[in-house]
């Protein structure tokens, strides 16, 4: 498809934005005049509950050609390769794994028919945990949209451009940046040009938000300026419309005679947003040690328990290191998150074969990891120069709950069950001598 990417953005994580694409569309002051200006139908849409407390209340007015109810029936159809928590189709074992990325299909196969699960966590029903995902797809959704009432949607792309037609408007995304459409928000995914692949994490629980600086300050991490949010667009289109919800697990579908996509302005903070992953101002050590990859964390959504994420969203990006009398790599580690991690781009510090781009791995609650032997090898003995990692950026998403991959993860043949073999080489140093 070939779409305009000269798209205007609004800058700022969770402000409250407003945005029209027909001049005077907003009515001012209030929210729901007994008619609204072009004769618009107002519409609240919340993804908080409207008690929660101001910093963390997420809510949008939406002003659009039709109430959204202007839609038929929802019937069940079939949820492909789509799983939710918790999984219970397998067992989950505790083992280290890894994965190939997904081949790019060779059929026509939009984003909602590539869709395929790989692990999942907490319940969907309770809103707690997450789903994890790849896409793979090399064709537009046509008269299709999506939504997830089950999870906020946070894309990391992997492969090729696309545009994602949004009920809020049009954002364009390329692999480097990420993509966070709000639980409930209809979109379709336009590959730009060449197929398209990636990860999504469907966060059931609490919006993301951005993670504390803590004695860091005011500045530094994610900077709030740094959020991009669509500006206004719609479409007055008649025509057959199918509408794709996942909803408690499943998918079902509903027609209706014209777009979703009639959103004439708006205004609020519950929207979706784009963030270029080279924005992140990495903060690291500059005297010794490896510091605890929270210092990577973009996005996290809390869990009930003060400092104890639903899950966490951390990249590990170029960045210099200068660590002195340190081994520089990841230290070995067993944890009490588990740890599903992606790569975007180049080679991983802690894993420099096998670990390609699409790739993912899995290190669930308590189970051992950390640098391979030959990275071990090569870190104990390195002069330690300052030295920048270029060429790298992979990410992790960290949760308290356990990881359990699906039935497709654990048997396609994308598994390496070799993966243990890439610490098989960790000889013993030790020689009693201090
Ligand atoms: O396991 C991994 O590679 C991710 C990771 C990176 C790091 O720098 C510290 C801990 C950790 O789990
Ligand atoms: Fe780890």
């Amino acid at each position: 498809m070939n779409t305009n990417t000269e798209l205007t953005y609004i800058f700022g994580f969770n402000n409250e934005h407003q945005t029209e694409a027909l001049a005077g569309a907003l009515p001012i002051g209030q929210f729901s005049p007994q008619r609204c200006p072009y004769e618009l139908y107002a519409e609240q849409f919340s993804t908080t509950a409207f008690t929660r407390p101001r910093h963390d209340n997420r809510r949008t007015w939406t002003y659009r050609i039709r109430p959204s109810i202007a839609m038929g029936d929802f019937s069940k159809i079939d949820k492909g390769a789509v799983r939710s928590g918790p999984i219970t189709e397998v067992d989950c074992p505790p083992n280290v794994m890894r994965w190939d990325a997904l081949p790019i299909p060779e059929a026509p196969t939009d984003f909602i028919d590539g869709l395929t699960t790989m692990a999942a966590n907490g319940d969907v029903r309770g809103q707690s945990g997450i789903g994890i995902h790849v896409y793979s797809a090399n064709q537009g959704m046509g008269d299709r949209s999506f939504y997830s009432a089950d999870g906020e949607l946070l894309f990391i792309p992997q492969l090729g451009e696309f545009i994602a037609i949004t009920e809020m408007g049009k954002l364009a995304i390329k692999p480097g940046e990420i993509l966070v459409i709000p639980r409930g928000i209809k979109f379709k995914i336009e590959p730009n040009q060449g197929p398209i692949r990636g990860y999504v994490c469907e966060n059931y629980g609490s919006p993301m938000e951005l993670a504390e600086r803590g004695p860091a300050g005011a500045n530094g991490f994610a900077n709030q300026r740094d959020f991009q949010y669509p500006t206004a667009y719609f479409e007055e289109t008649e025509g057959e419309h199918v509408v794709i919800a996942k909803f408690c697990g499943e998918f079902y579908q509903a027609k209706q005679n014209h777009s979703p996509f009639d959103v004439v302005a708006w205004v609020g903070n519950s929207a979706p947003y784009k963030y270029d992953l080279s924005r992140f101002n990495v903060l690291n050590t500059v005297s010794f040690d490896h510091p605890d990859p929270s210092i990577f964390t973009v996005l996290t959504s809390p869990s009930s328990e003060t400092g104890v994420a639903n899950v966490d969203f951390v990249i590990f990006p170029p960045r210099w290191m200068v660590a002195e009398n340190t081994f520089r790599p990841p230290w070995y580690h067993r944890n009490f998150m588990s740890e599903f991690m992606g790569l975007i781009e180049g080679t991983y510090d802690a894993k420099e074969k096998g670990f390609e781009p699409g790739g993912m791995s899995l290190h669930n609650c308590m189970t051992p990891h950390g640098p391979e032997a030959d990275v071990f090898d090569k870190a104990s003995q390195a002069e330690l120069v300052p030295q920048r990692y270029e060429n790298t950026m992979a990410f992790m998403l960290e949760s308290r709950y356990i990881i359990a991959p699906t039935k497709f993860a654990l048997n396609t043949p994308l598994r390496q069950n070799n993966y243990l073999a890439c610490w098989g080489d960790l000889k013993k140093h030790f020689n009693g001598q201090p």
